[in-house]
């Protein structure tokens, strides 16, 4: 017997059904305004995000021409340091909404979400005295497609053709919640390895432990839960190296009612 609120995905079909459902504006104000991305804690969910992406490339060894943002919903933060290694950036999502919030952003049209906050701690964490619109006209100029995508797609960017691999695959949030099962996120890992060169590096965030996540009011969409081992073993199965794992766990008041997330993991893989 199952609680009133649990919910039980059966296919792949179940979940894009799911999908029509997701209000980008609804879900950029569960997660993307205080609490969960206050710049004045250092405990904040964003800022952990952000600082893992910064140190990530820091690092000086993901660097190349085009990169892949997978499933990038309605959020052009996850590029925030990309844009600076990388000069031809593809943003992809399954929803056509989603598509459409991001062009509006990147065409700079009025009552889009506002980025400022996000664009000028970027700024610090790089610390070159660049200004945050330096910061956004760089993301701008960086971002030269956005496209659709199903990674559970054998060839999840068809019909679009890449000229070439990637170099480098970023994704935030998207396969745990896109999948009914673990096997699916498996064949999902394995679908978007198609499209990354050898040596190149995926960039994951996931959220960690999650059942379920609002996407409009009183819309709930069903997540497979994942953990550290889990995600690892997947990716070293599908031909990775994990360089590194992150783990960040949720302080109470981040905890706002709008998933049952437990934390969130930031991997740097390699591709054998
Ligand atoms: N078949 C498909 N292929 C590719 N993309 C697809 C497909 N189906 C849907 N999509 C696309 O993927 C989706 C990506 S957004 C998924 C949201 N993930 C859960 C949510 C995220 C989140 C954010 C922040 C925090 N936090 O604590 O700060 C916690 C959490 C946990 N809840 C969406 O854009 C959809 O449009």
């Amino acid at each position: 017997e199952f609680g009133s609120d649990s919910i039980v995905p059966v296919s792949v079909a179940a979940m894009k059904e799911y999908y029509k459902q997701f209000d980008p504006r609804s879900y950029l104000r569960y997660n993307y305004i205080p609490p969960r991305a206050d710049f004045t804690r250092t405990d904040s969910i964003v800022p952990w995000k952000l600082s893992c992406l910064h140190r990530a490339f820091q690092e000086g060894d993901v660097h190349g021409r085009t990169l892949i943002d997978i499933g990038s919903g309605p959020t052009i933060y996850q590029l925030l340091s990309a844009c600076e290694h990388f000069s031809n950036i593809i943003m992809t999502d399954f929803l056509e909404v989603n598509r459409q919030e991001i062009r509006r952003w990147l065409h700079g049209e009025p009552d889009t979400f506002d980025w400022t906050a996000f664009l000028q701690h970027a700024c610090e964490l790089e610390g070159k005295g660049c200004s945050w619109p330096e910061k956004a006209k760089r993301l701008r100029t960086a971002i030269h497609d956005v496209i659709p995508i199903d990674v559970h797609s054998p060839n999840p960017l068809h019909p679009y053709s890449l000229p070439e691999l990637a170099d480098c695959l970023v994704s935030s949030f998207c396969l745990e919640a896109v999948s009914p099962d673990r096997t699916s996120f498996q064949k999902a890992l394995t679908n978007l390895g198609t499209l990354l060169k050898p040596n190149g590096h995926f960039l994951m965030i996931g959220a960690l432990d999650e059942s379920y996540y609002q996407v409009a009011d009183g819309v709930h969409i069903p997540v497979v839960p994942v953990d550290q081992e889990f995600v690892s073993a997947t990716l070293k199965s599908c031909g990775y190296e994990i360089c590194t794992f992150q783990c960040y766990t949720l302080p109470q008041d981040m905890k706002v009612g709008v998933d049952d997330v437990a934390g969130i993991f930031f991997v740097k893989a390699k591709k054998k």
